[in-house]
């Protein structure tokens, strides 16, 4: 028989800490020292833990750097420091590795994690800088023996709605990788010509839908509706590519929005200039015998890598050089799907 006397079920006050609003506080994965577990299995469904990133091809990096103990390296490009960590393990507390990155809220962090990990300024000196300053760093060491640069952004910038670099999530149309400098992808836009507009989607992301696209975000602009989100420059591209037909339709939007996106923040960041300039420096800054692995993540950028080591080489500068691209394994590529747009060049400086 049912208790007459039984109290009626009270509703559970909603505990408000429980439901956390802001990015820093929705994931566990943020906090990797406390949830090692949530970590693990995030990484085994093939996802990035948010305020992570999962480093590329490190097998691959190693076997070809082949550091020894005693050696100078430099990191290019510090990021989360995965790859900075394991050729640090393979100095085995002998020998020094130099990293440079442009961003200050994450390459904080970087520094401070692997140096609570024993890693401190005795093995590692981060300095935030643009790797393009790669012969300054290598005078005042006297040059390197094995270098790296893992181009493009970290899994930790695209995740974080704040730096403006997804299309996914909502924030402000930033795309800076130091937003302390320089201006944001939403004032480059309030300031473009068309013509100026068209040209940057096509050659920064080799984007069909490059002249219909720089007009309806120009005309937008021009009617005095500012795109300084990025939802609302998705939408815009959304309206654009309306009239597709509707079997075609969202994947197309979803790799323009993709190509959008990269063509503003290698704009922003002048991606292609400093990558230039670094290729232009890179035979002095390495020791006889140096190696250098470069990891590219778009077409644009691994034609200007092949093309410099190729001239390098036929100057006789570099005694080999990657002939054809090193691909991340399939298996890689499953478990995590942000390298499968990677290749890998590299070269090896003469004696
Ligand atoms: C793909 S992530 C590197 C990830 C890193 N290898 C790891 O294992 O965690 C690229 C990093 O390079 C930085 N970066 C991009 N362009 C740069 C430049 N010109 N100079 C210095 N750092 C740069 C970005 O801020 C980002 O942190």
């Amino acid at each position: 028989m049912e208790n007459q006397n039984q109290t009626p079920h009270k509703r559970r006050v909603r505990y408000k800490g429980k439901y956390p609003k802001k990015f820093e506080e929705k994931y566990k994965e943020l906090q990797p020292e406390k949830y090692k577990d949530t970590i693990e299995h995030v990484i085994q469904k093939g996802n990035t833990p948010a305020g992570m990133h999962i480093s590329i091809m490190v097998k691959e990096i190693l076997d070809f750097l082949n550091i020894q103990p005693g050696e100078t390296g430099f990191d290019a490009t510090l990021g989360y420091g995965g790859h900075t960590k394991a050729m640090l393990q393979c100095l085995n507390g002998k020998g020094h590795i130099y990293a440079t990155d442009v961003d200050p809220e994450e390459s904080a962090k970087t520094k401070k994690r692997l140096a609570e990990q024993g890693f401190g300024e005795e093995l590692l000196t981060v300095k935030l800088q643009n790797f393009c300053t790669i012969d300054e760093i290598a005078k005042e060491v006297g040059g390197f023996d094995f270098i790296l640069a893992d181009l493009g952004v970290s899994s930790m910038q695209i995740d974080n709605p704040k730096r403006g670099f997804s299309f996914k999530t909502d924030g402000p149309l930033d795309l800076r990788l130091n937003q302390e400098t320089g201006i944001s992808a939403a004032q480059r836009l309030d300031t473009i010509s068309r013509e100026e507009l068209a040209g940057m989607l096509c050659e920064n992301s080799d984007e069909p839908y490059c002249e219909e696209l720089a007009k309806a975000i120009t005309d937008e602009i021009r009617r005095g509706n500012h795109i300084d989100t990025t939802t609302k420059l998705r939408q815009v591209i959304e309206k654009t590519l309306d009239f597709l037909p509707e079997k075609e339709k969202k994947e197309t939007i979803k790799k323009t929005c993709q190509r959008t996106f990269q063509a503003l923040r290698i704009d922003v960041n002048h991606e292609f200039e400093v990558l230039y300039e670094f290729m232009e420096k890179l035979p002095d800054a390495l020791r006889p015998g140096g190696r250098v692995a470069i990891l590219t993540f778009h077409s644009g950028e691994d034609k200007l890598v092949k093309k410099a080591l190729k001239a390098g080489y036929k100057e006789g500068i570099y005694s080999d050089y990657a002939k054809d691209v090193i691909r991340p394994s399939a298996k890689e590529c499953t478990q995590n799907p942000r390298a499968r747009s990677t290749k890998m060049r590299w070269a090896i400086k003469a004696e």
